[in-house]
């Protein structure tokens, strides 16, 4: 059984892939918040930006088996089919890896999918994801070291970015905190890049372009 938010069709709005369109699957649960209000001041990831308490968002549910998950996700692609473009899914959470097993990698794959992730790298990943995105989070263990690309949410006390350089990702990216203080956190990402330019900007264009 599988329990997602929601299942829509959008642009990637971060990271390398930013303007691709996407199905994001959106799975639901975090082990690193309950996804409540009133927990915020005590979870472990403070700052999230985004509502993945239960099965009620648009295409959500709960997906008895993997091929019923997948089917959604196919469904959701509107795309139309080219040689040069394979349909895309990014499952996202809450916290995907809590959920994302073989058998839906697989499923997906049947489906056509090339399968991107974003998670917050606490947990091992199956075999088979295409794209992996981490985002390490202050106070956590980081278990997944490789992927494609290493998004830092930038700053965070206690996550330096020189702790991840030496990592095996083919990106590294800094992602303003979306805060009050968004303006000054993106001032700072952008010197930081200019001062270190093994890191690269990550902007949330989705929020500034009014798309999901
Ligand atoms: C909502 S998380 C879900 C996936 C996974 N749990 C993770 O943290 O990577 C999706 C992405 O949004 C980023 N994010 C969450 N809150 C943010 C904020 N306030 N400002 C900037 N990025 C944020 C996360 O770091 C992650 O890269
Ligand atoms: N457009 C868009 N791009 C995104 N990239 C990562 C997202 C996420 O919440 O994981 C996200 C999202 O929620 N919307
Ligand atoms: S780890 Fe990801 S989903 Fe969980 S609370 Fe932090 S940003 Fe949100
Ligand atoms: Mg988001």
């Amino acid at each position: 059984m599988y329990r997602v938010k929601e299942i829509f069709y959008t642009l990637q709005g971060e990271g390398s892939h930013a303007g691709r369109p996407s199905v994001f699957c959106r799975f639901t649960s975090c082990n690193l918040w309950t996804g409540w209000e009133k927990d915020r001041h005590r979870a472990i990831c403070k700052f999230c930006d985004t509502d993945f308490v239960g099965t009620d968002g648009p295409g959500g549910g709960r997906f008895r088996t993997a091929a019923d998950l997948a089917a959604a996700v196919a469904k959701t692609w509107r795309g139309q089919p080219h040689p040069r473009s394979r349909p895309y899914v990014v499952c996202t959470g809450g916290e995907p890896l809590l959920q994302l097993d073989t058998e839906a990698v697989d499923a997906l794959h049947a489906e056509g999918f090339e399968v991107a992730i974003e998670t917050n790298g606490t947990q091992h990943a199956p075999g088979g994801i295409d794209w992996i995105c981490v985002s390490p989070k202050a106070g956590t263990e980081l278990v997944l070291t490789s992927g494609q690309d290493l998004k830092l949410v930038y700053p965070q006390a206690g996550v330096e970015p020189e702790l991840f350089e030496g990592l095996d990702f083919d990106r590294f990216l800094l992602q303003p905190m979306d805060s009050e203080d968004l303006v000054a956190n993106t001032k700072a990402a952008i010197e930081y890049c200019l001062e270190h330019p093994q890191w690269q900007l990550s902007v949330q264009t989705h929020k500034t372009l009014g798309i999901r």
